[in-house]
């Protein structure tokens, strides 16, 4: 037996009344009429594995697909607020950085101011007073000693070609008075001949460069800058200035010292050039020829170098300029920072960055979580999915056994018949099904049954048609000839039963005949055959061999209760018959020429003019 691989058959399984055999019904006639497909064994670890697994999967993918939608959507969200935090915090601390570098320089100012207003200022520079020379010294020792970011502090007189008078340079972390031969002419520097220009209290910033001044004890060939203030006397003539060198880089690092590490420090002159930067290969790059611009770096400050805009906040992705130099990503702020000083910087551009992905790691817990949620989801989604799908094909697996069942004779088993939904319809429809298909067959069972006994049976008598004394009368023959036995064989013809009809019409021969039918019936054995071969003949079969005397008994019986009045309304109605006895194997091998035999000896007994019986014998012939 080979279990069909399409699908198809079990669909014609049962859509095929022929195929279904409903139990107790005889086996032979469902099976032998099934397709092999109708007992092939049960498809439901398939069915359940194709609709539950399609099912679990599709609603675990939309579960997936959900929860990761939604963690997605949740982690930008977080991302960008961490962005916009990092803008705004970088913005501020930009600002506040601003403010302190003005705060600096105010303070620069008010140094300043205290030392061109100190009575020994104008004593030096009037009078060349040595006293009041070693007074100022030490007190520009003092300021520098309180400001680290002083890289030099001197007293400059306007005559003598801007002779140094007073000179503090910045020797390691303590100031050193230089004296004599060492001071230095310097009223051709800009610091100079500018300051002496200014009104009284006014300050001269320069611009931010490479110190290259020769004769710097500190700071030589390090960014800086001058503060100048000019020396008024009393008739408001300029007679000196007083000048500070600031160190740029250590001035930053003090107001930078509290700024988170990672954060990155940028500074710009008005122009743009790169004055500090976190690679220090592009900070000034116009003292070695070649400009390296802030807006070139960062093309979104361009609106801030240009005076267009006060403030900038950006972030940049790590590679996103295409075809341009790989770049970190980072948030970025960068704020103006004005200056009053006309005649050379009027504003810094100060910028404060962070890179992306530090901004971007306060993200990185909550989107480990996420996705720790995402497959959590998905994995329940998964179960639910797949819990849901065995809980719907269950019961389409019971319709379907059930289905199996019954096509192959088997009790059907439970169906899901109290549910509510369509398989519940399913199952009722299925069940109603069932019923009538075993009804129709138990029908159809009763009629063949009926078809049968007719085909065997002669209808006015119900006693073995002809046709089934022939069979009967060869299997005699055959298991007397195995056996070694003897088969005897009683031929019987009503005499002038034509008379009867003729005279009481066919209805009264039929219930003669039939009363007949049943007498012979009644007295022979069971196991004998009495049958009727049409008209008024019928033929006995005795089962066992007998003796010629006891057949003749038999005969003489036979004659008797045909002899019997036959009661019709009020009448009785007679009738005689001939009776022609052949045997096997006495009279013939066959069962022709048993009937022939015996058939001979009947009509002899007939042509003898009375009824009674008579043994078939050769002379007959
Ligand atoms: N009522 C009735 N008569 C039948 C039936 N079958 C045959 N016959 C009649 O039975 C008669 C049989 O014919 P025969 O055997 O020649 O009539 P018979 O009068 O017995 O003649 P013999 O056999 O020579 O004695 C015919 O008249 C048939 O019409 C039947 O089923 N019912």
């Amino acid at each position: 037996m080979t279990a069909d691989p399409s699908p198809q058959s079990e669909t014609a399984a049962l859509a095929s009344p022929a195929v279904l055999q409903p139990p107790g019904l005889p086996s032979g006639l469902g099976a032998a009429a099934s397709p092999p497909s109708a007992t092939a064994p049960p498809r439901r670890s398939r069915l359940r594995l194709g609709i539950a697994g399609r099912l679990a999967l599709v609603l675990a993918l939309v579960g997936l697909c959900a929860a990761g939608l939604t963690g997605f959507y949740a982690y930008q969200a977080s991302r960008n607020l961490q962005v916009v935090s990092a803008r705004n915090e970088l913005l501020t601390s930009t600002q506040v950085l601003a403010r302190r570098i003005t705060q600096t320089r105010e303070e620069i100012t008010r140094n300043l101011q205290v030392l061109v207003n100190h009575p020994a200022t104008l004593t030096v520079l009037q009078r060349g007073d040595a006293a009041d020379a070693d007074r100022l010294a030490s007190l520009f020792g003092g300021v520098m000693t309180a400001n680290p970011s002083y890289l030099q502090l001197r007293l400059i007189s306007a005559s003598e070609h801007g002779l140094e008078r007073v000179r503090m340079d910045r020797r390691g972390a303590s100031p050193v008075r230089v004296l004599g031969d060492a001071l230095q002419e310097k009223g051709h520097y800009a610091y100079v001949a500018e300051t002496l220009q200014m009104p009284a209290g006014a300050t001269y910033l320069s611009r931010i460069t490479i110190n290259h001044e020769s004769g710097t004890a500190a700071g030589f060939d390090q960014p800086a800058l001058q503060q100048a203030m000019p020396v008024i006397d009393a008739a408001g003539k300029a007679i000196g200035v007083v000048v500070v060198n600031v160190d740029l880089n250590s001035m930053f690092a003090l107001l930078a010292a509290d700024l988170p590490e990672a954060f990155a420090l940028y500074l710009a002159n008005g122009g743009g050039d790169i004055l500090i930067h976190p690679d220090s290969s592009k900070t000034f790059g116009f003292d070695r020829g070649r400009r390296v611009l802030l807006q070139d770096e960062f093309a979104a400050t361009a609106p801030v170098v240009n005076g267009r805009s006060e403030h900038v906040v950006f972030d940049v992705d790590g590679d996103a300029e295409p075809g341009g130099p790989p770049q970190a990503g980072l948030v970025a702020a960068f704020v103006a920072l004005p200056l009053e000083s006309p005649a050379n910087e009027n504003r810094l551009v100060l910028g404060l960055a962070q890179p992306l992905a530090q901004v971007l790691a306060q993200s990185q817990p909550l989107g480990q979580a996420i996705t720790r949620i995402v497959l959590g989801l998905g994995l329940v989604s998964l179960l639910v999915a797949a819990a849901l799908a065995q809980a719907l094909t269950r019961p389409i697996n019971a319709v379907s056994e059930a289905a199996r069942r019954f096509a192959a004779g088997e009790t059907p088993g439970d169906l899901p018949l109290r549910r509510n939904d369509e398989i519940g319809s399913l199952a009722r429809r299925f069940q109603q099904m069932q019923v009538q298909i075993t009804r129709q067959l138990a029908d159809l069972t009763t009629k063949q049954q009926e078809l049968e006994h007719l085909s065997h049976h002669d209808m006015l008598t119900g006693l073995p048609n002809r046709r089934l004394f022939q069979d009967r009368l060869a299997h005699a023959l055959a298991q007397a000839r195995r056996n070694g036995e003897a088969v005897c064989l009683l031929f019987i013809d009503l005499n002038n039963f034509k008379q009867v009809n003729d005279q009481h019409g066919h209805d009264a021969g039929d219930v003669v005949l039939q009363i007949i039918a049943q007498r012979l019936h009644a007295a022979m054995r069971q196991a004998d055959t009495v049958a009727r071969l049409g008209g008024d003949e019928f033929v006995v079969l005795l089962d066992t061999s007998a003796h010629p005397l006891h057949v003749a008994l038999i005969a003489e019986k036979l004659l008797d209760e045909i002899r019997l009045p036959v009661p019709h309304g009020c009448k009785q109605l007679q009738v005689d018959a001939s009776i022609g006895i052949a045997r096997y194997p006495h009279d013939g091998e066959t069962a022709s020429d048993i009937m022939a035999n015996a058939d001979r000896a009947m009509y002899a007994t007939k042509t003898a003019g009375e009824g009674g019986y008579r043994f078939f014998s050769v002379p007959l012939e």
